[in-house]
């Protein structure tokens, strides 16, 4: 053992000490703390002396309320602190700091040695930090240089100096197992060991092993739109998180985790990503899906096709003239041009095409939407269009007061009344002994008007109806939309003629769909435009940042809508269009797109080349399978080459996969997938290889992370890896078409360690030019 690593086992001991010790007092503290919150919430009203007979005593009551309540929520907020400090010092017990760096600053003659960590730590005096928290200003030195000149960036302006020294720790429960000169060192071994090792249930922070690149993503502070397109398996995801905990640290006192929204691809994605945050010591943001937004806004009045039904039925349904002509509508749909459509033809509603739903009041009809619409055309015309529907309202609201005075005579309203419940009448009382100035003792002797009572009677039940007035419900959106694909022409004219040939059959099958009050998956974003456009945006301007991943999977369509939505909020979209297997992704060609939506100056693009998920020939043979891939470096990591088996059928093929997936079982993999193209050939596949102990099958609504050994659908395997891929069927005969080049990617890619693919007579296209360069070792058995 050298003098060094004795050196730093001993400074080791000291700072577990300082943790030991801190955990300890902070135990006692938080205790006490919790004990005080508790007894205040026990003693609440003890405090409180609740005296109402004055307007004087009424006041103090009411002082008195809100002093005890806010020394409730300081307690709680205090205590709440104190609980986080410690979760996070008991993190920090078996793992304190992770690197260190020795960095000169200008005007200083001797370095000062910076170790960092999860989260920052003072001496015992409180005078000098032991551990720097990672996302502290200067720790960003450690993930961007190399010994040699470096600066970084304060509040208070840049500071140089020269990096002396960098080390990296490798620490576990307690004791320095390692460290590392990474001036002496080359290649980044920490980096190696923590790739090497198996998945979690949960991903895992990546804090110490940070690369430059990421760094940058993590960081990045300026503009409104920050654009990542990295490699599969560059670290997309992970910079994500660590950026919300940067995110969190940097903006404590301004932003909290529930201001910032990350849109993820599935359920099962979102427990897999669950754990990252806490971990660091950070509160989770928000995680949703697109399609969890659509649900809320739409579910009740259509029934919504799901994303992963729309892409079931492009995969399993090819080479059929009713699937051309979907695929073409799903990517015109998912087009810019379409969505300049929906607001020029909502123009086009100002001179003609309006909709309006006959309003009703107990199932009778008492305006029509005849009336209605008479009415929203024949007013002043040079009023814009939000006006003139603003003027409608008001309309209605008197036609409405008008019908509530002929109401009051009807025989309904007797009968209403003698029907009325005790409760209910009792209610109404003392509604209307208080609005006539009854006090609440006098109440008693208010002796209540009949005609009063009428009124309530009919203005309760209006009430509803005046609700959806307000709220514009009296348009037919529905009528409105599908309107849209009533004469083939009125797009023709809408776009000057740029719409796909397919246009009419489009059409034709949108409406047989809006008729069975369905709403295909493409069409749900573009209603929703439609339906904002005419009833005005809800947005939401209490999100600060929003974060979307697998942004390839979004239409052009969709970040428009998502910036107008969240219009306070900073975006970041991290993506890779080779990944992209949605139908309408050929529009999506690259992220180019994303550059208009809030302009160059605000944007800022980083690409990310290298790949971190697995191993060299692994990715230097799903690299081949892709136009461009040589650009994607793969990180030295090194294993077996892929290995492709022919076999001659099915029966063949599951002998073959049982057999190799009790091989890797015996070879200590505890993530298996088998990953087949769709969730039709997954329940095949799992049917047929059933003999395999506790083997799962995913489904899109699954909603947790499996280990152990799963069938899995492609576009579910999206955005998580396994130890171990099993690439059910790759013939040509499964993968025959273009189209599926990305799917087939990224269902390779999805492996860390070991990578099986087995084909049913003769192997697909994309593989060929890895059989000739022989990325890909190549066994026939047919
Ligand atoms: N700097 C790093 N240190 C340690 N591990 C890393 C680092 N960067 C990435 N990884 C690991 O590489 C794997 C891939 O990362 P991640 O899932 O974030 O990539 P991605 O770009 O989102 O991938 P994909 O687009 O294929 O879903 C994960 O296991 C992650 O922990």
């Amino acid at each position: 053992m050298n003098l060094d690593f004795q050196h730093e086992q001993k400074r080791l001991n000291g700072v577990m000490n300082v943790i030991a010790d801190q955990i300890v007092q902070l135990e006692s503290e938080t205790l006490k703390l919790r004990n005080e919150v508790v007894n205040t919430r026990k003693h609440f009203w003890d405090e409180i002396k609740v005296n109402t007979d004055s307007f004087d005593d009424f006041l103090e009551t009411v002082i008195s309320l809100r002093q005890e309540a806010q020394a409730l929520s300081v307690g709680e907020s205090t205590h709440g602190h104190a609980a986080k400090r410690l979760a996070t010092l008991r993190r920090m017990k078996s793992v304190p700091y992770f690197g260190r760096i020795d960095f000169l600053e200008e005007g200083y003659s001797e370095p000062e040695q910076i170790y960092i960590g999860i989260s920052s730590l003072m001496d015992s005096n409180g005078e000098d930090f032991l551990i720097y928290d990672w996302r502290a200003p200067i720790s960003s030195v450690y993930y961007d240089y190399e010994p040699g000149p470096a600066q970084y960036m304060t509040p208070g302006g840049e500071v140089y100096g020269n990096l002396e020294k960098k080390w990296q720790y490798v620490i576990r429960e307690e004791k320095l197992v390692s460290m590392f000169d990474t001036s002496l060192t080359i290649g980044d071994d920490v980096l190696q060991q923590v790739l090497g090792k198996g998945t979690d249930k949960y991903m895992q922070s990546i804090v110490a092993t940070i690369q430059k690149e990421q760094n940058r993503i993590i960081r990045h502070d300026q503009g409104r739109l920050l654009i990542v397109h990295g490699a599969a398996g560059s670290g997309k995801t992970s910079a994500a998180l660590q950026r919300i905990a940067f995110l969190l640290y940097k903006y404590r006192d301004r932003i909290k985790a529930d201001q910032i929204i990350l849109f993820s691809p599935n359920a099962m994605f979102n427990s897999y990503v669950s754990n990252v945050l806490p971990e660091l010591g950070e509160e989770n943001m928000q995680q949703v899906t697109f399609q969890e937004y659509l649900d809320h806004r739409l579910s009740k009045d259509f029934q919504l096709e799901n994303p992963y039904d729309q892409l079931e039925y492009v995969l399993t349904a090819a080479n059929t003239s009713s699937h051309n002509i979907r695929v073409k509508g799903i990517q015109f749909k998912a087009s810019n041009q379409f969505f300049e459509a929906i607001k020029l033809y909502r123009e086009t509603l100002e001179k003609s095409g309006m909709l309006f739903k006959d309003v009703k009041f107990r199932g009778k009809i008492i305006i029509t939407a005849q009336q209605l619409s008479d009415t929203f055309y024949g007013g002043n015309t040079s009023l814009d269009f939000h006006s003139r529907l603003e003027k409608l309202k008001d309309w209605l609201m008197n036609q409405l007061k008008e019908i509530e005075k002929i109401e009051r005579f009807q025989p309904w309203v007797e009968e209403e009344i003698e029907l009325l419940s005790n409760e209910a009448y009792h209610k109404i009382h003392k509604y209307l002994a208080k609005k006539n100035g009854f006090e609440r003792e006098e109440q008693g002797i208010y002796e209540m008007d009949h005609k009063a009572l009428v009124r309530v009677i009919v203005g309760l039940k209006l009430k509803p109806l005046r609700k959806q007035i307000q709220a514009l419900d009296f348009i037919d959106l529905e009528g409105i939309y599908k309107q849209l694909f009533a004469d083939p022409l009125l797009m023709q004219q809408l776009l000057k003629g740029e719409v796909p040939e397919e246009w009419e059959a489009i059409c034709h099958a949108t409406r047989q769909m809006l008729e069975a009050g369905k709403l295909y998956y493409e069409d749900a974003t573009p209603f929703l435009l439609l339906q904002e456009l005419m009833q005005g945006f809800q947005t939401n301007r209490s999100i600060k940042h929003i974060l979307i991943d697998e942004a390839q999977d979004y239409s052009p369509f969709q970040f428009e809508f998502l910036k107008r939505l969240f219009p306070s909020a900073k975006m970041t979209v991290l993506g890779d269009f080779n990944q992209a297997i949605f139908a309408h992704a050929s529009e999506v060609v690259d992220f180019q797109v994303l550059n208009r939506l809030y302009g160059e100056e605000e944007t800022e693009v980083i690409n990310m080349t290298r790949s971190y998920r697995s191993t060299k020939p692994i990715i230097e043979f799903t690299r081949s399978l892709i136009a461009n891939g040589e650009s994607i470096i793969p990180f030295e990591r090194a294993g077996e080459l892929p290995v492709l088996t022919q076999v001659k059928n099915h029966t063949e093929l599951h002998r073959y996969i049982l057999s190799k997936v009790s091989e890797l079982q015996g070879e200590g993999y505890g993530s298996i997938a088998i990953i087949c193209k769709s969730a039709e050939e997954s329940k095949v596949a799992f049917e047929a290889l059933n003999s395999i102990n506790g083997m799962k099958l995913i489904k899109s609504g699954s909603a947790e992370y499996e280990q152990g050994v799963v069938v899995i659908p492609s576009y579910l395997a999206k955005g998580i890896e396994f130890e171990a891929v099993i690439i059910y069927d790759a013939s040509e005969h499964v993968y025959g078409d273009e189209s599926l080049r990305r799917i087939f990617y990224t269902a390779c890619t999805r492996a860390m360690h070991e990578l099986q693919l087995y084909s049913v007579g003769k192997p697909n296209f994309f593989i060929q030019k890895a059989l000739q360069e022989n990325l890909i070792h190549f066994e026939s058995n047919s």
